[in-house]
């Protein structure tokens, strides 16, 4: 087999040189780019060599993780045009996707069980689970065969080792992804701790082992865009949870490829975490100290696109209180045996939504990506600068150009083409991605790296709810306030393949993330709050309520300070009178969120319950959790429907 697949490889080598050529029991002279293969564990060599023997690329180059190496990368890719410098910066480079591959693909995603019913809910005949999408063994067995072999021929295969956590922590994993992509390379270097450093730490254990190609053996028959190979027809992202490894095939983008973020670090982990006791969760974590000085940490749950950066990075706007980043996307957390929560970012980047990020909305994210970032699918002004929809005002101030001159301005688009302000379309997609280095955020928390993690005193669900959902409530209890994550809805973004804007069912924002039965997941929930645990409160906010012709009734931003300031006075307790208890839960008294400084704010429509809103709402969550989670739906939380029913009901 080696020989015939060494007869399909090509004569390109992406420019590497061989380096040594190593015999194993498994492999026949595939070429070692770089890296030192009989290093390795007993494990990761066979993983490596069984791998490199299905895929069959050009040769093996194993990452250092050193700034060389990405240097290096990057050189060649500038070379190649896939990423070009952004000259008005300093080592920040933009790369443009081929556009049929631009979001996360919830529809081409599954998790792969022996048991149906360990991926997803008991749904009733007819009804399509959409909390995971489970695939049979012998079909994955069939895709895998129409897919994988010979995949990476005449594509280096990149072996990226790399730890979710800090290197060696209490709480943090680690993993390998063996892609053929240079750019995923990048971007698992800036979002993880990889390199040598992790292979040292491994020594003989296990890790999550994660395989992706996109898709595009050479020579290649189609035609590539934007030197961006991939396969849309065939994209393919499975998991298969017992045996920790993911393989995701066709697509480059983020969200499918950088297999440390979205399929290890949430579906894989999720499993690992019902498992071992803890939660791996879509979640970001902050710490806010308010102006006495005291410092709470706060986990917050929204969909993708809907707020998880912006509120971790968020500028207060109201002067003593001060916001550090923890991280911005996802939470690893475990009970600790003092009874708190303890919650690590298991990412060392953030991959964030670029439009709509400006000095105005999210300063810090402005400043963490001035260097050494990647920017995906945004557009380019002449002078070398990323633009998006958001930076208008802010580029026509800094440049000091006329309402004329910034009309006329030179932008080259997402897809290459000439492009000016009020032309048709969009500059940046909308899902077009900044990735950056979190330790260059300039509010990054002291603690972020802390091996055991920070202290939960507050859980916070929510969405993007243009009607009904009031600014902020808090539940009653943690499992009413696991009904609440359980309900989160939202409107449909530009982060996966949905198109219009539906407010779409997204539970513990985990619906494209679930890495097993939903059912099961909410009873891990319920168990891990019980005593001697101690459980944190959990509340629901909704920055985007609108008015009746459509705009936002909250400033949101970095005024969204206003709204965790209440959030942790209810934390602390003490005697203050600052709630009223309704039929959703506990809402801030009149008078009680700080409004100093806001133009008018329409206190009674941003607050409202509307009684028939909630009714028909309930119905229709009962629907949905009747249909996707049917009899594995905890009882628990049944009883809290029933409960909010009754409560909606006396309204
Ligand atoms: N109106 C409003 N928009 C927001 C707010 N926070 C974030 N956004 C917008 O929502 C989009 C996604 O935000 P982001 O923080 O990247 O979401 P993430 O994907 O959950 O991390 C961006 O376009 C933001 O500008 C807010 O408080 N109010
Ligand atoms: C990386 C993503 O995350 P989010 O939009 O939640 O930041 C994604 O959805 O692809
Ligand atoms: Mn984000």
């Amino acid at each position: 087999m080696a020989q015939d697949c060494r007869s399909l490889r090509p004569m390109e080598t992406d420019g590497f040189q061989v380096v040594t050529e190593v015999v194993t029991h498994k492999l026949n002279h595939i070429p070692i780019f770089k890296g030192d293969f009989a290093s390795l564990s007993p494990k990761v060599q066979r993983f490596v060599a069984e791998k490199a023997e299905l895929m069959n690329p050009a040769g093996i180059y194993i990452c250092d993780g050193s700034q060389k190496e990405y240097d290096d990368i990057v050189d060649k890719l500038v070379e190649r045009g896939v990423l070009t410098p952004l000259k008005a910066y300093e080592n920040n480079y933009l790369c443009r996707t081929d556009p049929r591959d631009v979001a996360r693909v919830e529809s081409k995603t599954w998790m792969v069980t022996k048991d149906k019913y360990d991926s997803v809910c008991h749904t009733p005949d007819g009804v399509r689970p959409i909390m995971g999408q489970w695939m049979s063994e012998e079909q994955f067995g069939v895709e895998l065969d129409a897919r994988f072999p010979g995949c990476m021929a005449g594509r280096p295969m990149y072996v990226v080792p790399y730890s979710m956590g800090p290197i060696g922590g209490p709480l943090s994993k680690i993993g390998i992804e063996l892609t053929d992509s240079s750019y995923v390379v990048l971007c698992m270097r800036t979002m993880t701790r990889m390199g040598q450093k992790v292979l040292d730490a491994l020594g003989d254990q296990d890790f999550v082992r994660c395989i992706h190609s996109v898709g595009l053996p050479r020579p290649v028959k189609q035609k590539v865009i934007n030197h961006w190979p991939c396969n849309p027809e065939k994209v393919m992202i499975a998991h298969r949870p017992k045996e920790r490894e993911i393989w995701s095939f066709g697509s480059g983008y983020g969200g499918n490829s950088i297999l440390g973020k979205k399929c290890f670090a949430l579906r894989i982990a999720c499993n690992i975490g019902r498992d071992e006791g803890w939660l791996a969760e879509h979640m970001l974590i902050m710490g806010v100290t308010n102006p006495e000085g005291e410092e709470k940490f706060i986990a917050a749950a929204f969909p993708s696109a809907c707020g998880k950066t912006n509120l971790a990075m968020l500028t207060p706007t109201v002067p003593g209180w001060k916001v550090r980043v923890v991280g911005d996307d996802i939470a690893w957390m475990k009970f600790g045996a003092d009874g708190r929560l303890y919650a690590i970012n298991p990412e060392a980047g953030f991959f964030g939504v670029a439009p709509g990020t400006s000095h105005k909305t999210n300063a810090m994210a402005m400043e963490s990506f001035q260097k050494n970032s990647i920017f995906t699918n945004v557009a380019e002004t002449a002078d070398g600068e990323y633009f998006w929809e958001g930076l208008e005002k802010e580029l026509k101030e800094k440049k000091g150009y006329t309402d004329e001159q910034l009309k006329h301005l030179e932008i080259t688009n997402w897809l290459g083409e000439r492009w000016h302000i009020g032309d048709e379309g969009k500059a940046a997609h909308p899902n077009s991605r900044f990735t950056a280095p979190a330790a260059q955020c300039p509010t990054i928390h002291p603690d972020w790296e802390a091996p055991q993690g920070v202290p939960i005193d507050a859980i916070v669900f929510g969405g993007r709810r243009p009607e009904g959902v009031p600014l902020v409530f808090e539940s009653f209890s943690w499992e009413h306030g696991i009904l609440v994550g359980a309900l989160v809805k939202s409107e449909t973004t530009a982060a996966a393949e949905f198109t219009g804007k539906n407010v779409m069912h997204d539970p513990m924002a985990m619906r494209p993330f679930m890495g097993y039965n939903y059912g099961k997941y909410l009873e891990h929930w319920i168990k891990l709050g019980k005593a001697p645990n101690k459980a944190p409160k959990i509340f629901h906010v909704n920055w985007f309520r609108e008015t009746k012709d459509h705009k936002f009734l909250w400033p949101g931003f970095g005024d969204n300070i206003r709204v965790l300031d209440w959030i942790l006075r209810r934390v602390s307790g003490g005697d203050e009178d600052i709630a009223v208890e309704t039929a959703i839960g506990y809402v801030p008294k009149r008078g009680t969120i700080n409004l100093d400084g806001l133009p008018r704010i329409d206190w009674n429509e941003l607050m409202s319950i509307p009684k028939a809103y909630w009714e028909e709402d309930i119905d229709e969550s009962r629907h949905f959790l009747d249909s996707q989670v049917g009899s594995d739906l905890p009882k628990p939380i049944r009883d809290e429907l029933d409960k909010l029913e009754k409560r909606v009901h006396s309204l």
